[in-house]
């Protein structure tokens, strides 16, 4: 097979303007025959012309009132002054609520204004009008009259609506039949045992719920290998019976990567690439006259272009057209780079710490999903800008309600596993609450703390001439500003080592020397901070350690490198050792605080985040993880005016 080299970048709005046009000419977008189904399983499908209604509703004068039906003119002259009698069964007809209007009568009484003389005789003090009380014939519904248009999406009131107007059927749009064709040799399906290279087919139940979401029926292809022919036999298949056909992956410019070619070879392509970012490599076409979309396998660049290119289309051939997503005006937390000539899709964080709404980007990469897992929103940097500078305003679309953002607790700063378990602690007290924690260091976490886009800082810094923890780093940088410490806990550090420590590391000197491979953390780390205080106290030159330069971001990564086998020691907390069955040296213990705004620790984020400190279940699920001492935790340690 040829090598596909030749990527496009359409710019996106063309790419969508184009593509639209082109499915449109082949009539791909119209919705296929309209079938009838019952009303009471509508909800949520489309109609497919107007629907009138078959009866009135009510169908007969109802009495709207538990009373006595009445001529109206035989009331009129009752007061209180000069009550009125009626006699009951020839001028006053007992009725309940819903009951048919007895002949001849045109109003209720209520009972509250009636009382018995004796049991043949009721007496009245005020007069009623013609049709009080009485729900007439045809109130909410007028028999013929259109209860709903064409093209309009089902809803529970609109089920009874259909109901009460005598409709028990209704024609609505068939739901698209979306074929999902998973493509990749090294593909293998949910569930089993991995081999090196093997890749877990995760994209097509994914999408499959897309799809269910939009109104769709996902149908679910076996899983096609890298081979053009058999490609181009399962695309054609199933063009030929479904409405709409995507592949997952094969849609770059690899060697393997025949999307392209065999829509090419069956069908029509309009267009190989569109300048976006993440999922450039796009194919949009169509086969058998049906859309076709080629979706590069990257789950974000999946979960994007779908969104994209696919969920218009699924809503056209209902006769629906795409929500819009609310928008909020946010301020960026950190300088967001971009490269010109694509428009860049930027996952981002949202939190309420203050006046504003502020915008941390997520990781960009293609194929982390927990990016669109975690995030609150989506940045869109457009084709012509190279990014945003921090504390820039932007807009970014939501992907969770406002709620849910004005309710999240944004930490900021040192990793600690025990923040996913406050995390989780939090969710179950609050079921309204999120916490979210971006991981950028201990320093990094006091900064954002102090330029208002945390709420709280996680935080271990050894003050180098003290001995103390936290106190002098926080009446360094955040001089004037009202914070408290309060702590989380104290936990062990040490060297994360390969089981069975092989390399015999016992203490710092052992780092130098020359066959072990050190993974060492970023810069304004607290375990960082920890290491280049122990190296100086022993004049030991940080050069002479072998990965030095080599930096992570969090205690996980430090041990997953070990765990790896590229590394064979690297400095951090027990539980991350514990959690992937490394061994562990310990080398010191450490306080590992909270720094948490003062007008917030004494708000409604101190009084949930005492609520889960305190609770014995949360403290049993940190003491599990190994290395954890939780003597002081939710004690305030230092307050800062
Ligand atoms: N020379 C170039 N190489 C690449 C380019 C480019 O422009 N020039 N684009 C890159 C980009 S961007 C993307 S996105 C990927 C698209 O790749 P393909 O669509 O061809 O997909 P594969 O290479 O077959 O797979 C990539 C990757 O996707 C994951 N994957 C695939 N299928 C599934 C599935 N069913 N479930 C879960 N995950 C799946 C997997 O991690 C694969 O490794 O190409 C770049 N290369
Ligand atoms: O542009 Mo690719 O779709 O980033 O991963």
């Amino acid at each position: 097979m040829k090598r596909e080299i030749f990527l496009e970048e359409k710019p996106l709005e063309e790419a969508l303007a184009g593509y639209w046009e082109f499915l449109r000419n082949l009539g791909a977008l119209d919705p296929g025959p309209a079938e009838t189904v019952p009303v009471a399983a509508s909800c949520g499908r489309v109609t497919a012309g107007p629907v009138f209604a078959a009866v009135s509703h009510p169908h007969f004068h109802a009495a709207a009132m538990d009373g006595y039906a009445v001529q109206a003119r035989r009331t009129f002259g009752a007061t209180e002054q000069s009550p009125l009698r009626l006699r009951v069964g020839e001028e006053a007809f007992p009725v309940d609520t819903g009951d048919v209007l007895p002949e001849g009568c045109d109003a209720v009484i209520m009972v509250e204004d009636t009382h018995a003389v004796t049991p043949d005789v009721i007496e009245i003090t005020a007069a009623v009008f013609p049709y009080q009380n009485v729900r007439v014939m045809g109130e909410d519904v007028v028999a013929t009259e259109m209860l709903l248009p064409a093209n309009y999406s089902i809803r529970p009131v609109d089920v009874g609506a259909l109901l009460a107007g005598g409709v028990t059927t209704v024609a609505v749009h068939p739901q698209p039949r979306v074929a999902l064709i998973p493509t990749g040799t090294e593909v293998v399906a949910p569930g089993t045992a991995l081999k090196p290279g093997d890749i877990v087919d995760f994209n097509s139940p994914m999408l499959a719920a897309m799809v269910r979401e939009w109104g769709g029926v996902p149908v679910r292809h076996e899983i096609i290998p890298d081979d053009f022919a058999a490609l181009k036999d399962a695309v054609s298949r199933a063009a030929a019976e479904y409405d709409m056909v995507l592949t997952i992956a094969g849609a770059s410019a690899g060697r393997e990567d025949f999307t392209a070619a065999v829509v090419r070879a069956c069908g029509t392509l309009f267009a190989h690439g569109v300048a976006i970012k993440p999922g450039k490599p796009v194919v949009l076409g169509a086969v058998a006259g049906k859309p076709f979309i080629g979706l590069p396998g990257y789950p974000v660049s999946t979960v994007l272009n779908a969104e994209l290119f696919a969920r218009p289309v699924i809503f056209a051939k209902q006769g629906r057209v795409v929500p819009d997503r609310e928008k909020v005006a946010a301020t960026l937390s950190r300088r967001v780079v971009s490269p010109a000539g694509v428009e860049e899709f930027v996952r981002v964080k949202l939190g309420r710490t203050g006046e504003k709404i502020v915008a941390t980007p997520l990781g960009r990469g293609a194929g982390r999903l927990m990016t669109l897992v975690q995030a609150d929103g989506i940045l869109r940097v457009p084709r012509f800008a190279e990014g945003f500078e921090a504390g820039s305003v932007v807009t970014v679309e939501l992907l969770r309600t406002r709620r849910e953002i004005e309710e999240t607790i944004v930490i900021i700063g040192s990793h600690d596993l025990a923040l996913d378990i406050i995390a989780n602690f939090l969710r179950l007290k609050f079921p309204e609450a999120t916490l979210s924690s971006a991981h950028v260091g201990s320093l990094g976490g006091l900064l954002a703390v102090k330029r208002g886009e945390a709420h709280a800082a996680g935080t271990h810094l050894l003050d180098e001439e003290t001995g103390e923890y936290n106190v002098p780093y926080v009446q360094r940088y955040l001089a004037g500003v009202p914070v408290v410490l309060v702590n989380l806990s104290y936990r062990e550090q040490g060297f994360i080592v390969i089981p069975g420590n092989p390399k015999g590391i016992r203490d710092f000197s052992d780092l130098l020397r020359e066959e072990v491979r050190f993974v060492n953390r970023q810069r304004g780390a607290g375990t960082r901070v920890l290491l280049d205080f122990h190296l100086r106290r022993l004049g030991l030159d940080p050069q002479r350690i072998t990965g030095y330069q080599r930096e992570e971001y969090t205690h996980m990564a430090v041990a997953a490198a070990v765990a790896g086998g590229t590394a064979d020691v690297g400095l951090g907390i027990r539980a991350a050792a514990v959690a992937l069955g490394l061994d562990f040296v310990p080398v010191a213990e450490e306080r590992y605080d909270l720094c948490v705004l003062k007008e917030h620790w004494e708000g409604k984020v101190g009084e949930r985040l005492r609520v889960v400190l305190g609770d014995p279940e949360f403290r049993a699920a940190v003491l599990a993880r190994g290395g954890y001492d939780l003597r002081d935790c939710g004690q305030v340690l230092y307050v800062q005016e």
